[in-house]
């Protein structure tokens, strides 16, 4: 069998009275889009934080290409190829969009006081690039806080990518979008992480994403991994339809 890009071994953690991850072992191989859904307070962004260095768990293990990171810091995971994007992008808004990546460029390269020697960064067609793959050049020298939020959602992508990931882990990546945009946003979202060679993770609420852009789904419930696979498969499955979508079974 070969090796997993990312591999959980019996993940638990107990918050309190709450069980948020119980006995969870996945595996999560290169080149596809896999969609994380369940109920609220099932356990998505906790398995997406331990995945991250950001908790750590009770007991059990995550293997990033056969290597235990379950102990590193999470500056240490994201340089050794695990990025994660939030429901809320994490940007600097009075900055430009080619800034916001000029300033990943240079945590990347360990540059000390990036605002303050922008100039100095090297990496200008390079960040120049990713914005281009995100269909964000035209903004590149606009302020982040007069941007539409899927605009923001994808230069957060790029600022992601411009860590130079391998693994990409998102939270709701189409949250706040104008579902009239949610659609047009992830196309190119998984165009751009297609194109860089990154494989993604995300949590997701919205079934008509799941079912056009993931490659395959997980369902977490109670803390655990309860089903897996196609999207057609599981929004057809009637533990899904109940638990999950909340629609009555005929
Ligand atoms: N740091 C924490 N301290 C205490 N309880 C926590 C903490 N993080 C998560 N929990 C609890 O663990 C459970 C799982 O939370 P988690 O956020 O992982 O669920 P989720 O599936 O992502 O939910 P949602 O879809 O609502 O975001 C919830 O009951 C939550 O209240």
């Amino acid at each position: 069998m070969t090796t997993p890009l990312l591999e959980t071994r019996n993940l638990t953690i107990r918050f309190g009275g709450v069980i948020a991850a119980n006995d969870v072992s996945m595996r999560i191989e290169a080149g596809r889009n896999l969609a994380i859904i369940g109920p609220n307070g099932a356990g998505k962004t906790t398995f997406l934080n331990i995945c991250t260095g950001w908790i750590k768990p009770r007991e059990g293990q995550v293997l990033f290409e056969g290597l235990d990171i379950t102990p590193l810091p999470p500056r240490k995971i994201v340089a050794r190829g695990v990025a994660r994007a939030f429901q809320i992008p994490q940007l600097f808004t009075e900055h430009t969009a080619l800034e916001n990546l000029l300033i990943a460029a240079a945590a990347r390269e360990g540059l000390r006081n990036p605002l303050q020697n922008l100039h100095q960064i090297r990496q200008r067609d390079e960040m120049m690039h990713l914005l281009e793959m995100v269909n964000c050049a035209d903004v590149a020298h606009r302020v982040v806080v007069e941007l539409s939020e899927g605009q923001r959602k994808l230069i957060d992508i790029a600022v992601a990518l411009a860590l130079k990931p391998r693994l990409l882990l998102m939270d709701e990546p189409t949250s706040g979008v104008a579902s009239s945009q949610k659609h047009e946003v992830m196309e190119i979202l998984v165009g751009a992480l297609a194109q860089a060679g990154v494989t993604s993770v995300f949590v997701e609420h919205d079934m008509g994403i799941v079912s056009r852009h993931a490659d395959e789904v997980a369902v977490w419930n109670t803390g655990r991994v309860q089903l897996r696979g196609t999207p057609a498969e599981i929004l057809e499955h009637p533990d899904v339809i109940r638990d999950v979508i909340g629609e009555e079974i005929a």
